[in-house]
Order: C-alpha cells, then sequence, then structure tokens
C-alpha cells in the first residue's frame, strides 16, 4: 500500500447487503471505490453489533484493493492479531478505547499493518500529538460512532489543524459520516484524502443492478475534487 494524497472513495459495507457482502465489495470496487470500509462495531464501545475478523477474512478474497478496517471497540488489543491474519491492510482503533493508544498502535504496526486512530466528535486533534509518527492514517468521526445514515457533523477546524500537525508526514486523513457530495468538498478542502461513505455511496444500487454505485462514486469524488456541478 503506497501512500499519496489523491482523493479515495472508501463506502462502508455497513450500507450493503449482509446477504451478499462478498458479491457486494466485488461490486463495489467494479464501480470505482479506491478502498472498501468494514465497521467493525461491539455493542459496547458504541450500541451497535455488526461483525469480527471471520467476517473480514471471508470477505478478503473479494476485495483486490484495500481493506480498511475501522475497529469500534473496547479493548482493541486482544484482537489485532485476529484482523491482522484476516487480511486488513489498515487497523483503525478509537483513541477513546482504552488508555493506551501509543501500545495499539506498536501493535498494529507490529502485526505487518497500516495503523490507524480515530477521533470522536468531541475529542480533540491535541489527542494525537503524542503519536503521529505511529500513525499512518487519523480518522476524523463526523458522527457519534454506531449507525449509518446519521446527520454530518462539521469537523472542518478539527481537519485543518491536524493537517497542520502532520505537516509532511505521510499520513491519511479520513473522514467517516454523513459524507455525500454536499459535504465532500468541505472536509476536501479543509485537508481530508480518503473519504468513508456509506448511505452515499451504496444508494439506490445492488448487487444485481451495480451502476448507481458507480454514479455515487463518482458524485462524491468530483465534489471533493472540486468539478461537482
Ligand atoms: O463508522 C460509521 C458509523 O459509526 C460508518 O462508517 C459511517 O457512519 C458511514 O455511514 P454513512 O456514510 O451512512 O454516514
Amino acid at each position: 500500500m503506497t501512500f499519496d494524497r489523491s482523493i479515495k472513495i472508501a463506502p462502508s459495507i455497513l450500507a450493503a447487503d449482509f446477504a451478499n457482502f462478498g458479491a457486494e465489495c466485488e461490486a463495489i470496487e467494479a464501480q470505482g471505490a479506491d478502498w472498501v470500509h468494514v465497521d467493525v462495531m461491539d455493542g459496547h464501545f458504541v450500541p451497535n453489533i455488526t461483525f469480527g475478523p471471520a467476517m473480514c477474512a471471508a470477505i478478503r478474497p473479494h476485495i483486490k484493493g484495500v481493506m480498511d478496517v475501522h475497529l469500534m471497540i473496547s479493548p482493541v488489543d486482544p484482537y489485532i492479531d485476529a484482523f491482522a491474519k484476516a487480511g486488513a491492510d489498515v487497523i483503525t482503533a478509537h483513541v477513546e478505547a482504552g488508555p493506551h493508544i501509543h501500545r495499539t498502535l506498536q501493535a498494529i504496526r507490529g502485526a505487518g499493518v497500516k495503523a490507524g486512530v480515530a477521533l470522536n466528535p468531541g475529542t480533540p486533534a491535541s489527542a494525537v500529538a503524542d503519536i503521529l509518527d505511529m500513525t499512518d492514517l487519523i480518522c476524523v468521526m463526523t458522527v457519534n460512532p454506531g449507525f449509518g445514515g446519521q446527520k454530518f457533523i462539521d469537523m472542518t477546524a478539527k481537519i485543518r489543524t491536524l493537517r497542520e500537525m502532520i505537516g509532511d508526514r505521510p499520513i491519511h486523513i479520513e473522514i467517516d459520516g454523513g459524507v455525500d457530495p454536499k459535504t465532500a468538498p468541505l472536509v476536501a478542502q479543509a485537508g481530508a484524502d480518503v473519504l468513508v461513505a456509506g448511505s452515499a455511496a451504496f444508494k439506490g444500487g445492488s448487487v444485481s443492478n451495480p451502476a448507481p454505485y458507480g454514479e455515487n462514486i463518482r458524485a462524491i469524488r468530483a465534489a471533493a475534487e472540486g468539478t461537482y456541478a
């Protein structure tokens, strides 16, 4: 996985057909997704339960590109090896999920995986100031985590602060929650390069009618790149 700052669209399979994940991953990639985002929720750190490492391992053969695993779980450390073995390219843990984010990031990189750290809307940019050199991605939550389809919370000031703090380090800024063609330009202009989109990416389409996925992804990308009419 090489680093670049171009806009990457990462559809969240939280909005896909839960009975058909393998085919959904293939369809969304064929329609232009750059990364596939997998939202792991435990019913403890967030009030919803989704899937675990076995599901990630099952969909891995259906994803050609980056499998981006967002852990909304606490504790995190006992599960890192399982998600790494499942084939994650990026594993992101929340800074709020425990007292030892430094140890968690070390463990993720130690497993040979890119290490991401996520910030809830109520957590300031300063929470990652001392861990930048061990971080490959900062996920700025623009909803309170737990569910898809929520209203976008404006975190553009935080994104700008993070971009300044990062300087020339090779760290992605990922935005997660309520990203659509209206909100994508705000976060891209502020300095984000990875845009997670669930509802806005999958809306109107299906495995048997995937063309809307492509239209949705092209609209979000064009908006982020400043060409959306
Ligand atoms: O992490 C998440 C929720 O915790 C989802 O990835 C996020 O909400 C994306 O869904 P949508 O684009 O529908 O808001």
